[in-house]
């Protein structure tokens, strides 16, 4: 039996600090039969499509929405109403395409490889297993089991949690591998992005061929987006400034995920790109896990 499970927490959004994490209330809603009970703060609602989603508010007037399906992040507003993420206007809500847009969880790799673009996570229905309110800070945790569909493409039993911190667990028998990415889209105005943190990473540029990317270093202080971008940068810092250009300046931090990806397709998107940039907490490195053993990565946002 394979599992992947994540859980998602609005504090983790809205903290300024790992340190001093906003405290926020959940309310109580069962919705569905199969649905869990949950925390309050916290709505198992119907979303575009009509595929479940949760809902996630704090009194502080935080608002987060995750789809089951994929277990994607696909909404995320500050007190003061802007959602600071963005959903592709060509996205489909229809439990067949991946969501494109929000924080989808690429697993289990990164690609492209040998499987799907992105691996199979962002194409199955994840379940709600739990919520939590403890001392004030609410929880939310997604799972997602192995079934026929992801056997047929990756035959290993493996477990994973989001909080966005993501814990894959090897429940198999056997040792597997694997890369993995938190794919976010964060909504911007391109001519007025830029993202600090990279200089001195190794760079893997994916523009002339994504199978054989290039191999070179950022010499950049500040990263802009004036034409198509698609890089993956290994070893990078726990923490990116990402200012997107509507006057927000979005705090990326983590712990081990390793490595980060700049994507802007340009004109190959020209009805969105100038809407939009992906900043991408990835391991392109594969991951090895023995049986019963875990790797765990969290992703922090907050507004600087
Ligand atoms: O699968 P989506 O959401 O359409 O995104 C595709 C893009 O995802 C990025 O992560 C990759 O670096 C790009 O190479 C790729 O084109």
């Amino acid at each position: 039996m394979a599992v992947v499970s994540m859980a998602a927490s609005l504090p983790t959004f809205t903290s300024r600090n790992l340190n001093s994490p906003s405290h926020h209330r959940w309310s109580t809603l069962s919705i569905r039969a199969s649905a869990s009970s949950t925390c309050e703060g916290v709505e198992l609602t119907e979303g575009i499509g009509n595929l479940p989603k949760v809902v996630l508010t704090s009194p502080h007037g935080s608002e987060a929405e995750v789809y089951l399906f994929g277990g994607c992040v696909t909404s995320w507003k500050i007190p003061n109403g802007k959602d600071i993420l963005f959903v592709r206007p060509d996205a489909v809500f229809n439990g067949q395409k991946p969501i494109s847009g929000g924080i989808p969880h690429c697993f289990p790799q990164f690609g492209p490889g040998k499987i799907q673009q992105h691996g199979f996570a962002r194409n199955m229905n994840w379940t709600v297993v739990d919520s939590d309110n403890a001392e004030g800070k609410p929880v939310v945790t997604f799972e997602l089991k192995d079934n026929t569909y992801s056997r047929s493409m990756w035959d290993f039993s493996f477990q994973a949690f989001l909080s966005t911190e993501l814990v894959v667990t090897n429940t198999d028998k056997k040792a597997f591998s694997f890369s993995t990415a938190l794919h976010t889209y964060f909504r911007a105005s391109i001519t007025g992005t830029a993202v600090t943190g990279l200089k001195g990473c190794k760079t893997l540029n994916k523009e002339l061929d994504p199978q054989n990317p290039q191999e070179g270093t950022e010499d950049r202080d500040v990263v802009t987006f004036p034409g198509f971008v698609d890089s993956v940068y290994l070893d990078a810092p726990n923490e990116l400034l990402l200012e997107n250009g509507l006057g927000d300046k979005v705090s990326i931090k983590n712990s081990n995920w390793s490595d980060a990806v700049l994507w802007n397709p340009h004109t190959q998107m020209e009805a969105c790109y100038r809407d939009f940039v992906c900043v991408e907490n990835a391991k392109i490195n594969e991951v090895q896990l023995q049986p019963e053993q875990s790797w765990t990565a969290t992703q922090h946002l907050s507004i600087a």
